[in-house]
């Protein structure tokens, strides 16, 4: 028998979005966080669409967090990537490659990332749209931080250690805008979060480490 909690899949009816509960140990994210402690931490940025379908990376009020890129992470860390993105495979049936490489966000008490979408800007890119959206929350506010679909009704809490999944596609592979969503402020508390795209075709050309 094991001592650890039963991972639980709450999967609300068509809304294509699932969390799974525990899927990392308190003390991976403890450790994760630790880890990240000593990353490299910017301002977040936005993408948005510019004249010409360009794609450009900016700062914006909407978006009010600091992220640290995997390119910022210690060996120990990317190690543990290594293992995580085994679970994910077997979970999503799909292959790393196609995984964007990850990034860190962290939002203290006032933080948010304002309505958006996930997709929508890859069209003509090789690695094509971001089909998934996967997010993983390491540390539990008090009050707030919610990521939220507000054209699906649907709330998610931020829990340690919960795995969010979402589809940002229709079937015929466009942007699906009713995905929109944001994280509601933090009111009290710190929100840290690891999120990776899956890209509809193969994304690194070189193995993480
Ligand atoms: O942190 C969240 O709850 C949502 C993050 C998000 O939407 C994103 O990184 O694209
Ligand atoms: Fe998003």
């Amino acid at each position: 028998m094991s001592l650890l909690p039963e991972p639980l899949t709450s999967r609300p009816k068509g809304k294509n979005l699932f969390w799974i509960d525990d899927f990392i140990t308190p003390a991976e994210c403890a450790f994760v966080c630790q880890e990240l402690e000593f990353s490299f931490w910017q301002r977040s940025s936005v993408i948005r669409k510019v004249e010409n379908n360009q794609i450009q990376s900016m700062h914006s009020p909407t978006r009010i967090s600091e992220t640290s890129g995997q390119e910022w992470f210690s060996d120990e860390l990317l190690d543990f990537l290594q293992v995580l993105e085994t679970r994910l495979e077997s979970l999503l049936g799909t292959s790393r490659q196609r995984l964007e490489f990850w990034q860190a966000t962290r939002y203290e008490p006032g933080g948010q990332f304002d309505y958006h979408h996930d997709a929508g800007f890859w069209e003509d890119d090789p690695a094509g749209e971001r089909r998934h959206t996967i997010l993983l929350y390491l540390d539990t506010p008090e009050r707030g931080g919610q990521t939220h679909f507000r054209a699906q009704d649907v709330s998610v809490r931020a829990v340690a250690g919960r795995l969010l999944v979402w589809n940002n596609l229709l079937p015929t592979g466009s942007c699906n805008y009713g995905m929109i969503h944001a994280s509601t402020p933090v009111l009290e508390g710190q929100k840290t979060t690891l999120v990776t795209w899956e890209r509809l075709n193969p994304f690194r050309t070189e193995p993480l480490n």
